[in-house]
């Protein structure tokens, strides 16, 4: 039997979800939708054909609509009170990042998994997911390199919207790389600072960008990472780990080389959904195999708080311009 799925929010991230869990993947359907434009979920649910229903928000699709999981996919600032609501449903819930917008947000979401006394959540953190950072994981593992020193990193979206301010540059983007980088070094921060260059004028008012964000771990790896959310020129994911014996690099996006015009070049990627596309299917796979297994093994609501702690520091080292401590407490049983 296909496990039964209500979407919470069906905006970008919401309906390709939908549409993979429809098309893409098996053992899911969808069967609830809500968003609090409550056109969108009808567009959705009526652009892929979906026998489902549409709530009036999502507290009521929690309660009402007897689906086995969850998908959270609405703005970061809601996710709290949702993938609450669902554990104390007994539901198991994929949220997206960030699991919460803050560290005391997911602590909640951590201690209330706790008291379920089992793993119901997972974070749709999708990178450890993507073909590309597996390799590097890979290289990183082997010992190609040699040990681990330092990790030079670059996140640059093509523009954003006026409702993106300074600090979603660290938990709405960056957050990925905290995440990311933690599960490639295995290894823990211990402080940021955040120092800001010449201010692009494609940036609005609310928005300093580009930003440098510096971190530092307990092996003393160093860790210089540019969030660029204007750069323009596309959707561009860096990622250069320098080892006491070579440098490993993300590779890029697989595109066709092409002699044209007399020019030889390739067309860059200028959107999330196309880089990450096959990370997004074997996450959400993941994720409803766990189910069938009763066992999720995906990024956990723990990977979400380790993240949250240093996205914190990270927030208030831009505004304080000082280097920020990261302190992450022991990580309980269930997480382990
Ligand atoms: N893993 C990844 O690479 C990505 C993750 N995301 C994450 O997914 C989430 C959604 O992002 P997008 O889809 O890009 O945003 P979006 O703005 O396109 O869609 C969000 C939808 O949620 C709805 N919504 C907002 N508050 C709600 C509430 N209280 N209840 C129900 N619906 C509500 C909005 O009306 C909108 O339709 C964010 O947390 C974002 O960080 C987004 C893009 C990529
Ligand atoms: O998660 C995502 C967006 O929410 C975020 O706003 C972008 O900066 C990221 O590149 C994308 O992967």
């Amino acid at each position: 039997m296909a496990i039964t799925v209500g979407v919470i929010g069906t905006g970008a991230i919401g309906a390709d979800h939908a549409r993979r869990i429809t098309q893409t993947l098996t053992g899911a359907e969808v069967i609830a939708l809500t968003d609090v434009n409550l056109e969108q979920a009808e567009t959705v649910k009526n652009t892929l054909k979906l026998n489902a229903t549409v709530y009036a928000d999502g507290h009521e699709l929690i309660a009402n609509s007897g689906v086995d999981a969850v998908l959270v996919t609405s703005w970061g600032a809601t996710h709290e009170e949702y993938v609450l609501a669902a554990i104390k449903a007994g539901k198991y819930v994929f949220c997206e990042k960030p699991l919460a917008t803050t560290a005391q947000g997911c602590q909640n979401i951590v201690d209330a998994e706790m008291a379920a006394g089992k793993r119901l959540v997972q974070v749709g953190f999708m990178r450890p997911y993507d073909s590309g950072y597996k390799m590097l994981k890979q290289a990183i593992d082997s010992g190609e390199i040699g040990t681990p020193l330092m990790i030079h990193a670059a996140h640059r979206n093509q523009s954003v919207g006026k409702n993106y301010n300074t600090p979603m540059a660290i938990h709405d983007t960056l957050i990925h790389e905290l995440d990311v980088f933690r599960w490639l070094l295995d290894d823990e921060y211990v402080s940021t600072q955040v120092v800001f260059p010449r201010k692009t004028t494609f940036a609005h008012d609310q928005l300093a960008d580009p930003q440098i964000v510096l971190l530092e771990t307990k092996k003393g790896v160093r860790i210089d990472v540019e969030v660029f959310v204007n750069c323009q020129y596309g959707y561009d994911i860096q990622c250069a780990v320098v080892g006491e014996q070579g440098i490993a690099n993300l590779p890029e996006p697989q595109a066709i080389t092409m002699r044209k015009n007399a020019q030889l070049g390739n067309a860059l990627l200028t959107d999330w959904k196309d880089r990450f596309i096959d990370s997004y299917d074997v996450e959400l796979q993941d994720f409803f195999d766990g189910i069938s297994a009763n066992k999720l093994t995906g990024p956990s609501s723990w990977n979400g708080l380790a993240a949250a702690i240093a996205s914190d520091a990270c927030v208030t080292a831009q505004q304080s311009g000082q280097i920020e401590k990261i302190n992450l407490p022991e990580r309980p049983e269930l997480y382990r």
